[in-house]
């Protein structure tokens, strides 16, 4: 990590240390007052973005319901797929409670980012304990993107909104396997509202 001033925050990001084993014990031992964030969405939409993700860079991968049972008419969902585990959140999440308290870590709603940017960067700006700077004046909703994006980021004169890949269009899937999907990950998002006491209402 790159060396700070007392007046400033150092902050890193990657999609995969929440589901990384070591992870926990690594950023414990370099730092135990290290606030984490997690963006969380419906684990469902998660693994239908993921696949989308990966269809884009490897087109000859098996389909999103091949990949996602080990036996669909059993209901037998496969959790060593990437797409699906990840989903699992109160799973990663044990890991993190080993070394860090509750409070230590944020989690921010992935549907909230999208419909009220500035509500959920709030509560960001808040658990860094900085001041809100980033309010409801920086965001507006571009239409043809079908996303929020910044109105002026800092030092720019033109809006800008996040790439290509960020709100790509979903692979089409049976409403079947997205019913049978829920139906797995619900004990699980139960445990991980209860855990965290948040209701994310990812039914
Ligand atoms: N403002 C705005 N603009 C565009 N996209 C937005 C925005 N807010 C949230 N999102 C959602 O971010 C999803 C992509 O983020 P990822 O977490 O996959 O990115 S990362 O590569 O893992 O860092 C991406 O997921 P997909 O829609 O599945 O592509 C978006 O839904």
């Amino acid at each position: 990590m790159p060396r700070t001033l007392g007046s400033q925050i150092t902050m890193e990001k990657t999609p995969s240390y929440f589901v990384t084993k070591e992870a926990p014990r690594r950023i414990f031992n370099m730092s135990r007052d290290t606030k984490l964030i997690v963006v969380v969405r419906n684990p469902v939409t998660r693994a239908i973005s993921d696949y989308t993700q990966t269809l884009s860079k490897k087109p000859e991968i098996p389909t999103f319901e091949g990949l996602s049972f080990q036996n669909r008419s059993l209901g037998l969902v496969d959790t060593s797929w990437s797409a699906i585990r990840i989903g699992m959140y109160v799973l990663h999440l044990e890991s993190w409670l080993q070394y860090f308290p509750l409070s230590q870590i944020l989690f921010v709603s992935g549907e909230k980012m999208i419909t009220d940017p500035a509500g959920e960067m709030g509560k960001v700006q808040d658990f860094l304990g900085i001041k809100r700077v980033l309010t409801d004046k920086h965001f507006y909703f571009n239409k043809t993107k079908g996303f929020p994006c910044l109105k002026k980021p800092e030092g720019s004169t033109f809006p800008r909104c996040l790439g290509k890949s960020k709100g790509r269009t979903h692979v089409q899937i049976d409403p079947e396997v997205i019913e049978q999907l829920r139906d797995f990950y619900r004990p699980y998002n139960i445990k991980f509202y209860e855990t965290v006491g948040q209701d994310f209402r990812w039914e």
